[in-house]
């Protein structure tokens, strides 16, 4: 999409002027730092300038094969790129966030980018969970990209429950190898990202045999294609599973083994290991083999954020833009920002970018510290980790995934255009829903916690994401974001008294404790869906208090932003309030009042907000969100580039129509 640096709509350009603080000072402020941003803009150019990754046709025009090898070959040029970087001394974690994620990631790969999997999941895993030796032998190998990996755990079969999974790695003394094998259709590999013929290795998680005995699952690096053909390796049964949803450039792929052998040093061992005489060694916690999936979790609530930034980016300047309807019929007819309603759907969503974020980044801080605790062997803090990366991971990226569609909508006809980027990013980000942990089964994890949080009070005192469980009390109704916070930590603990409760009754009548709290499952779900929205008012509140190094402008709006998400987040609860404390529906009134007053405080700076969130236009693809707002004229643009309209006539026309035309006179 080019940009029109010609001319600025004139809408954009009355809303950019009545913005009352500087959208450059909340750019900075979102980057950490000027320097921060500067880098940022830097990275982008340096990606987004180099012609080879700029794409002839648009990739919604090409076949599934087509945009496979396409997105190879970019995904190819970018991994190099990422080694020059890397050569430069250039290897932050910022790199790999924006490239790989929502952000720049997904501005060049739309459909998502094959090699991910070997920087999100293969790379992390060799890092947690292999020896020092091993990380020795592959890392450098992976770290230069000699080979590529994925990460095999899901089959046919099984996705959630990974106990179940069915792949074996039999270990044989005799020759210190395992053999592996996919006894059954449901054990065949299914979904890993790259497999399908872009990777050439993975890490596969099946069930160690030894010495006669299950194991459980454990993690072994499977060389898949040969070095030089890239033919699938003997014994290996490998593909691509096909169309989906959106993402049909991340070349997901299956596999199947048919006794292949890997060397004894092919399982990574950090945790648990095999003697070569197929003695066995526990890990410390079963639970370590699954630290991936923690990191994975915790880095997608940074990135369900960077898809909300640009949706909301899209939909907020085509609202400034776009005129409709009528408000007074005396009056031009108004932009569709200025409708109340259209207020409503987007504002809260600006509001949840910054939730979002202020919690990502608290995630991510308590993760590394967590890591380091686990590196010296002390494992007391990573139940806690796993039921706040779960329940963050679930609430985010269920509320990005509304929250885009929620865009789309508010873009009316042309929101469901490809060239809006509201469709390829809903495409993106409802994924995010079912991987590295389906929703309702992450929310689960997390009621498990608060339900033994519950039980052991002594014990939650002291954890510092729980603790409010045993210390809430109901206060009485004040208009203020405290009464809320409160509120919702009021709403989780009933919920969460309720369902043990409910728990123990089923137990008491005879029920089995696993059919009890299926039985309460709905409850429990609810207690920890409550418990996420209580962590990220709480973290909102925290963050903007403790912020001093903003203009009193600035800080005015992300005010007025923290309390309309927690209002509006008040409001979505309205039921369970009346319910667990004692407001009533006249305090409900005030809340609803309170959120219409502080939609019109926004109105004036919706633009300058999402002006401050700096996505370029390069980074939004989006004809209707670019920064200069001349929505109709890259709408017209983006239709000039459909292969249909290379020819007046299409030869269908005399092949079909015309034959059938004429049959009927
Ligand atoms: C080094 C280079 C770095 C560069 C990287 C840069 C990265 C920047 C990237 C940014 C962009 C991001 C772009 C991301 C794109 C990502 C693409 C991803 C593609 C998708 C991949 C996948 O989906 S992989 C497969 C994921 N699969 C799952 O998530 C499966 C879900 N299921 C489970 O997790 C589990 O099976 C379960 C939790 C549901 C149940 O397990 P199990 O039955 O064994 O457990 P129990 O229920 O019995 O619980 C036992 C006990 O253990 C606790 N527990 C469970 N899980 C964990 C855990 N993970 N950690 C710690 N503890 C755990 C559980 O709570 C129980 O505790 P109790 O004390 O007994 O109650
Ligand atoms: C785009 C995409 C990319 C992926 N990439 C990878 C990859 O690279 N590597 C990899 O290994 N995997 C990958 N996956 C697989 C992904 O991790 C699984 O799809 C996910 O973990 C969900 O498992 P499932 O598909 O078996 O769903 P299921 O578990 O079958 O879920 C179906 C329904 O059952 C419910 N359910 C299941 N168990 C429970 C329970 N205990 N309690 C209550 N309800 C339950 C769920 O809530 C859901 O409603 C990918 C998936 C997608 C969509």
């Amino acid at each position: 999409m080019t940009t029109n640096n010609n001319k600025i709509n004139a809408d954009l350009l009355k809303e950019r002027a009545k913005c009352t603080f500087n959208p450059k000072e909340l750019t900075h402020f979102l980057d950490g730092s000027e320097q921060k941003t500067l880098e940022r803009k830097e990275r982008e150019k340096f990606f987004l300038d180099d012609p080879e990754l700029k794409s002839k046709v648009p990739m919604e025009y090409l076949s599934h094969k087509e945009k496979y090898e396409e997105n190879i070959r970019k995904a190819c040029v970018i991994f190099r790129k990422v080694q020059e970087l890397q050569n430069e001394g250039k290897a932050g974690m910022e790199n790999y966030r924006e490239i790989l994620g929502g952000q720049l990631g997904s501005a060049i790969l739309p459909d998502g980018n094959p090699l991910t999997l070997h920087y999100v999941m293969f790379i992390p895993t060799l890092l947690g969970q292999g020896t020092i030796e091993q990380q020795t032998e592959w890392i450098n190998k992976a770290w230069n990209c000699h080979i590529v990996g994925t990460y095999a755990q899901t089959e046919l079969g099984h996705g959630t429950f990974i106990r179940g999974l069915e792949t074996t790695a039999v270990y044989d003394p005799s020759t210190e190898e395992f053999i592996l094998n996919s006894p059954t259709l449901t054990s065949y590999k299914w979904w890993p990202g790259g497999l399908g013929h872009s990777a050439n290795h993975a890490i596969v998680v099946a069930q160690l045999y030894t010495q006669g005995k299950c194991h459980g699952i454990h993690p072994f690096i499977v060389e898949l294609r040969d070095k030089e053909t890239h033919m699938p390796l003997k014994g290996i049964i490998i593909g691509e599973i096909g169309c989906k949803l959106g993402m049909n450039g991340t070349n997901n792929g299956y596999l199947g083994f048919k006794n292949v052998r890997v060397p004894r040093m092919h399982m990574l061992m950090k945790n648990s290991q095999v003697h070569p005489d197929g003695t066995y060694v526990k890990s410390p916690s079963s639970k370590l083999t699954y630290g991936t999936m923690v990191f994975v979790r915790v880095v997608l609530v940074a990135d369900a954020t960077s898809y909300m930034k640009k949706a909301v980016t899209i939909a907020v300047r085509y609202s400034a833009v776009r005129h409709q309807s009528q408000i007074k019929t005396s009056d031009p007819e108004p932009q569709i920002i200025d409708f109340v309603t259209q207020q409503y759907k987007l504002f809260p969503l600006i509001a949840s970018v910054f939730a979002f974020h202020f919690s990502a980044n608290w995630l991510w801080e308590v993760y590394n510290e967590v890591t380091s605790e686990l590196e010296a062997g002390k494992l007391r803090n990573l139940p806690e980790l796993h039921a706040v990366a779960c329940c963050l991971k679930a609430v985010c990226t269920a509320d990005a995934a509304l929250g885009v569609e929620q865009c789309r909508l508010s873009c009316g006809g042309h929101g469901y255009m490809t060239s809006s980027n509201l469709p390829g990013t809903y495409g993106l980000v409802t994924a995010m829903c079912t991987y590295e942990g389906e929703n309702t089964v992450l929310l689960l994890q997390t009621a498990r916690f608060l339900i033994k949080s519950w039980q052991n009070k002594e014990e939650t005192i002291h954890l510092d994401t729980v603790k409010y469980l045993v210390q809430t009390e109901d206060l009485p109704f004040t208009k203020s974001v405290n009464w809320i916070i409160s509120a919702m930590k009021q709403v989780t603990a009933r919920k969460v008294e309720l369902a043990a409760k409910h728990i123990d009754e089923r137990v008491k009548s005879g029920k089995a404790p696993e059919d009890a709290w299926n039985e309460t499952s709905v409850e429990l779900v609810s207690a920890a869906d409550a418990h996420g929205r209580a962590f990220l008012l709480q973290t909102y509140a925290s963050t903007v208090e403790s912020i001093t190094n903003v203009s009193p402008q600035l800080k005015t709006v992300l005010i007025q932003l923290q309390e309309l998400y927690s209002v509006n987040t008040a409001l979505r609860y309205t039921g369970d309030l009346l319910r667990f404390t004692s407001c009533k529906g006249k305090d409900i009134e005030v809340l609803q009042s309170w959120l219409e007053q502080l939609l019109n405080l926004i109105r004036p700076n919706a633009v300058g907000i999402v002006d401050g969130f700096d996505v370029s236009d390069e980074v939004l693809s989006s004809a209707l969100g670019a920064y200069d707002g001349n929505v109709y004229e890259r709408l017209f643009e983006e239709a000039s580039k459909s292969p249909l309209n290379s020819e007046p006539v299409n030869k269908s026309f005399h092949q079909y129509l015309k034959p059938f035309l004429k049959s009927n006179l």
